[in-house]
C-alpha cells in the first residue's frame, strides 16, 4: 500500500505547488479593492442581527434552504456538490473537535481534505482548512470575490445577498469543489434541519455529537426538540453515528433514523488504555467521546468509498477484529488541532532585546483557554482545567511559535495511571506558588446563573479554587468581521458599558459567599486608574467563605488588553508566583486573548 500511496502523494504535492504558483500569478491581477480588509468589510455587511425570538425570514420570499440552492445554482455549484464525499456533523457539543479529528485521520490516510468549521477565533480563514492548513489568503481572496461578484450581480428584492453564515457555507463548497478535495468534512452551524449546510443531499456518512440544552431560542426547549433539529441532517439510507445520549435525545434520533431507513449506530468512546497512541492531541475526558465518534465516521467513510481494505494491510488481523486502530488513525488522533478548545499557552515575558526571558527573574503566566459557553461544556471545561493545572508542566512559549499559528501544548494525558507520577514530578520540580485566576465573559443570551455555579462546583470538588475572578468585556464585536492582523488597542472607550460585567461579578460573589455581598471599592472600576492593585492576587483569597463577608473575590476589568498587561505585571513583580488563568465563557473572548498573546 505504502508504495502506491507515496507515489500518489508526491504527484499531489507537485500539483499543489503548481497550483499555488498559478494562484500567485492570478492574484497579482486583483484590484486594490479586492484586498483582504475589503473582503472583511464586505463580509461584515452580511451580518444580520435579529432580535431574540424574532423568527421572520431574514429577507426575500424564499425559504432558507431554497435560497441556498438558488445561490449555488447561480455559482454553478449545485450539481457539483453531489460530487463531494462529505462527512456531515451536527450536535450540541464536540462538533468542531470531532470534525478536526476526522480531518486529521483522513489526511493521515493520504487523502486531500477540506474542513469547514465555525466559528473562527482570530481570522475567518480558520474556517476553511485544506490539507490541515487554513486556506491561504491568496486562495481565499480569489474564491471570495468570485462568489461575491457573481451573487451581487444576481441579487434582487426577492433574493438579497445571503446572510454571513450562508455566504461562508457557500464559500466552503466553492473552495472544496475547486480544490478537488477527496473528502469534505462539514460542521453544521446551528441545529441541522434548517442549517445552511443541509443542502448536502447525499453525504457519505453523518455524525451527531453530544446533545444538550443550547440555542433553545431557535431549536426548542426540550432535548427531544433539539434532537429533532439535529437529526434533520439524516438522509435516506445514509449511515449515521452518534455518541451515548440521554434517552430523551436518543429516542428522537432513533425514531428519525427509523423513518428514513438510516442505519444509526452508537460510537463507543475511545478507550484510552487500548487505543494504541500516547496522548490525544485535544485534551479533556470529553474528547474521548468525540474521538470515538470520529473513528467510527472515518472508518465508515473509508468503507463506503472503497478505501478501508487498503488500510488493513498493516496489522490486518488486529485492525479487522476491531482490537486496534490503523496507525494512520492513531497519528490523526494524536495530531488533530483546534484552537481555543482546552488549549494551553505559556506566556513568557520578553526581555529588552525581544527574546523570551526564560530565567527565574519572573513568575510564570499560563493561559488555559476553552471557549465553553453551555452548561455541559462548562462542566467539561472545569474538569479539564482542574486536571490540567495539577498536571502543569513547562510548555512552549508563544513567542517561539511552531509551524502552526498557535502554540498548543501537547500535554501528557491526565487520565490513567501516568497521572500521579506526572503530578508529583511537577510539584517537586517547581517552587513557585500557584494561583488560579478566572478570566470570564459570556454573551448576554447565556445564563451565567447556570454557567458559573457549574464551573465553581466542579473545580471545587477537585480541589481547584480561584484566587480571583476577573470579568472583562470582549474586544471583538458581533457586528464586524475583522482580519487576524487587525490591531487590538488598549484604549478604553469612555462610554463603555460594564453593567453586564458587574452583573457577572455579583453572581460570582453570591456563589462564593453564599449570599449577596456589597462589594468594596477595590472591585469597582470608575476609571483605568482604579484597576485593582497587584497585591490583591497575592493575598490568600482562594478560600473565600461566607465569613469573609465583603472581601471581593473578583474584579471587573475595563478592558482586555489592560487585563493581560496587569497579569503580566503581576508575575513580573513576583518571581515566585505562577498564575494559571482559565479563559472561558465565550469563544470571542478566547479569540481576543489569543490575538493579544501573539504580541
Ligand atoms: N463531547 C463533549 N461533551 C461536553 N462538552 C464538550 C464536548 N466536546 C467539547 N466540549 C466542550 O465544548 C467546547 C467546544 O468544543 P467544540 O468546538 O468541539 O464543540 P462545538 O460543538 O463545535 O461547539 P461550538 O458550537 O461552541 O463551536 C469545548 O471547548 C469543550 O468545553
Amino acid at each position: 500500500m505504502s508504495g502506491s500511496r507515496y507515489t500518489k502523494m508526491s504527484s499531489q504535492v507537485i500539483e499543489k505547488m503548481e497550483n499555488e504558483l498559478a494562484f500567485k500569478g492570478s492574484c497579482q491581477d486583483l484590484p486594490l479593492s479586492s484586498s483582504y480588509e475589503a473582503a472583511m468589510e464586505a463580509l461584515s455587511s452580511l451580518i444580520t442581527r435579529q432580535k431574540r425570538g424574532d423568527r421572520t425570514p431574514v429577507g426575500g420570499k424564499f425559504g432558507k434552504l431554497e435560497r441556498m440552492s438558488i445561490y449555488l445554482r447561480i455559482l454553478g455549484l449545485e450539481e457539483k456538490i453531489s460530487g463531494l464525499k462529505v462527512i456531515h456533523v451536527a450536535g450540541t457539543k464536540g462538533k468542531g473537535s470531532t470534525c478536526a479529528f476526522c480531518e486529521a485521520i483522513l489526511r493521515e490516510c493520504g487523502f486531500r481534505t477540506g474542513l469547514f468549521t465555525s466559528p473562527h477565533l482570530i481570522d475567518v480563514s480558520e474556517r476553511f482548512r485544506l490539507d490541515g492548513l487554513d486556506v491561504s489568503e491568496d486562495k481565499f481572496l480569489i474564491y471570495f470575490w468570485d462568489c461575491w461578484s457573481q451573487l451581487k450581480e444576481n441579487v434582487s428584492e426577492d433574493l438579497p445577498m445571503p446572510p454571513l453564515f450562508q455566504f461562508l457555507t457557500i464559500l466552503a463548497f466553492k473552495i472544496f469543489i475547486s480544490e478537488q478535495v477527496d473528502v469534505a468534512i462539514i460542521e453544521v452551524g446551528l441545529g441541522g434541519k434548517k442549517d445552511s449546510t443541509n443542502v448536502i443531499k447525499e453525504p457519505v456518512v453523518c455524525g451527531i455529537t453530544s446533545l444538550g440544552l443550547d440555542h433553545m431560542e431557535a431549536l426548542g426547549n426540550t432535548l427531544g426538540e433539539i434532537a429533532s433539529h439535529k437529526a434533520g441532517i439524516f438522509k435516506p439510507q445514509i449511515p449515521a453515528f452518534t455518541v451515548p445520549q440521554l434517552s430523551e435525545a436518543m429516542d428522537v434520533l432513533e425514531e428519525t433514523a427509523g423513518g428514513l431507513m438510516v442505519p444509526l449506530q452508537v460510537a463507543v468512546p475511545l478507550d484510552i488504555q487500548r487505543w494504541g497512541g500516547d496522548t490525544l492531541s485535544l485534551s479533556g475526558d470529553h474528547q474521548l467521546v468525540n474521538a470515538g465518534l470520529a473513528v467510527s465516521l472515518c472508518k465508515c467513510w473509508l468503507q463506503r468509498t472503497g478505501n478501508w481494505e487498503k488500510l488493513l494491510e498493516k496489522k490486518q488481523d488486529e485492525v479487522a477484529a476491531g482490537l486496534e486502530l490503523p496507525p494512520a488513525f492513531v497519528r490523526g488522533l494524536s495530531t488533530a488541532r483546534l484552537s481555543g478548545r482546552a488549549q494551553i499557552v505559556h506566556d513568557t515575558p520578553l526581555m529588552f532585546n525581544g527574546s523570551a526571558d526564560t530565567s527565574e527573574n519572573s513568575g510564570e503566566l499560563t493561559f488555559y483557554l476553552d471557549g465553553a459557553h453551555s452548561p455541559e461544556s462548562m462542566e467539561a471545561c472545569a474538569r479539564w482545567f482542574s486536571g490540567a493545572t495539577k498536571a502543569n508542566k513547562t510548555s512552549t512559549p508563544l513567542s517561539s511559535p511552531p509551524s502552526t499559528s498557535f502554540n498548543v501544548l501537547n500535554m501528557k494525558s491526565f487520565w490513567g495511571n501516568g497521572c500521579l507520577n506526572y503530578e508529583n514530578d511537577c510539584v517537586q520540580s517547581s517552587n513557585k506558588m500557584s494561583k488560579q485566576i478566572l478570566l470570564f465573559n459570556c454573551m448576554d443570551v447565556r445564563d451565567p446563573q447556570i454557567l458559573l455555579p457549574r464551573l465553581v462546583n466542579i473545580c471545587g470538588s477537585s480541589g481547584t479554587h480561584f484566587s480571583k475572578a476577573l470579568f472583562v468585556p470582549s474586544v471583538s464585536t458581533y457586528n464586524k468581521v475583522t482580519s487576524g492582523t487587525s490591531v487590538i488597542t488598549s484604549d478604553i472607550p469612555t462610554t463603555r458599558d460594564l453593567s453586564w460585567q458587574y452583573n457577572l461579578q455579583r453572581i460570582w460573589e453570591k456563589i462564593i459567599h453564599g449570599k449577596d455581598v456589597s462589594l468594596d471599592k477595590s472591585s469597582k472600576m470608575d476609571s483605568v486608574d482604579s484597576l485593582p492593585p497587584h497585591e490583591l492576587l497575592y493575598q490568600d483569597i482562594s478560600h473565600c467563605s461566607p465569613t469573609d463577608r465583603n472581601f471581593a473575590c473578583s474584579a471587573v476589568m475595563p478592558s482586555l488588553p489592560l487585563t493581560i498587561k496587569w497579569l503580566r505585571d503581576c508575575v513580573k513583580e513576583n518571581p515566585s508566583l505562577r498564575l494559571q488563568v482559565l479563559v472561558t465563557g465565550s469563544l470571542h473572548l478566547v479569540g481576543d486573548v489569543l490575538k493579544l498573546l501573539r504580541r
